[in-house]
């Protein structure tokens, strides 16, 4: 899509995957604790940003099904002027590319987008860690897409810890079902107490997804992805699904794979990048 302004900031709100999910334990607030590995993808929604001066947040391309004082976008925004009195506003167009509700974390990523895309166009000045620390109030996922680096991530989310990762291709496979992470986390089977492991470990040994075997249990056209992606290459749900990935060494046996499975099942192929493409953009950007 061409930005539908002229001069407005255009920035990429890429995908991520959880390339492992371990939950260690549940706060006393019903919230759980997790270790999970955050690699982001080459593959994203697009924000274009023009400021306005009356103050008004005016998002131009609502989602289906999503009021626009619900949607995060807005939220982010407001949340933004509320904190630091700015009395400018902003139209904001969004082209949705990635599935939404398929543990690819869009909602999060857009709103990093627009946290880091009004600071900009704003000339807020705020830093990473003051906009990783608004923008938890509206998703656990949402400081890992402020910071913009892969991370192993603790507590709800908002812990990080920045790791170098190989960057293989994926393919990445959406079930056609819309699954609720509040339902997969108050399930009484889901697997809560798996031990606290160091990120060291991790790196040498992997993990696994601990959500897994509740939505499968729960939606067997997941389960039924995941056996057709195993028959190529190793294969896990993403975060709370349903979204599931398949790793490859390069993009030619990834695009195969897809090929083969694109009659039965939405999916997309990415790259596997340490650094988000929002963060590759913005620096662009500035040295321009
Ligand atoms: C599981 C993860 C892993 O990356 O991703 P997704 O699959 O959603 O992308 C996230 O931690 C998702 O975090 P977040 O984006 O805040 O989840 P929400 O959809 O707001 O959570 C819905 C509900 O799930 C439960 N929930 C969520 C996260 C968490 N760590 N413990 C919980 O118990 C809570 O009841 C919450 O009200
Ligand atoms: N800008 C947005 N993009 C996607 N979802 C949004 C947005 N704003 C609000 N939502 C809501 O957030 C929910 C979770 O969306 P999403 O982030 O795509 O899921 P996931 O975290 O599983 O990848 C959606 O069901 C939708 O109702």
């Amino acid at each position: 899509m061409q930005p539908p302004v002229q001069g407005c900031l255009s920035l990429p709100a890429p995908a991520k995957l959880n390339l492992m999910l371990h939950i260690v334990g549940q706060r006393d607030d019903g919230y759980h604790e997790l270790q999970t590995l955050f690699q982001f993808l080459d593959y994203a929604d697009y924000l274009h940003f023009n400021s306005r001066t009356d103050g008004l947040i005016q998002l131009q391309t609502p989602i289906a099904g999503v009021l626009p004082h619900d949607n995060l976008i807005v939220k982010a925004a407001k949340l933004l002027q509320q904190h630091t009195g700015c009395s400018l506003g902003a139209d904001i167009w969004l082209e949705k590319n990635l599935p939404i509700g398929g543990g690819v974390g869009g909602g999060s990523s857009n709103t990093a987008t627009t946290l880091l895309g009004l600071n900009h166009l704003w000339h807020l000045g705020l830093s990473l860690e003051q906009l990783a620390e608004l923008g938890v109030q509206l998703g656990a996922d949402v400081p890992v897409f402020v910071h913009g680096k892969a991370a192993f991530a603790e507590g709800i989310g908002e812990k990080l810890t920045f790791v170098e990762l190989a960057e293989p291709w994926y393919l990445v496979v959406k079930p056609a079902v819309f699954i609720s992470t509040a339902k997969v986390f108050s399930d009484p089977g889901l697997t809560r107490d798996s031990a606290v492991i160091k990120v060291r470990t991790v790196l040498e040994q992997g993990g696994r997804n601990d959500c897994q075997a509740v939505v499968v249990k729960h939606y067997p056209e997941v389960g039924q992805a995941l056996a057709l992606l195993e028959q190529h290459a190793q294969a896990r749900l993403t975060g709370t699904g349903s979204c599931i990935f398949g790793v490859f060494p390069n993009e030619i046996d990834a695009v195969k794979v897809s090929h083969q499975l694109s009659s039965k099942l939405d999916c997309f192929v990415a790259k596997g990048s340490n650094v988000s493409l929002l963060h590759k953009e913005l620096q662009n950007k500035l040295e321009r």
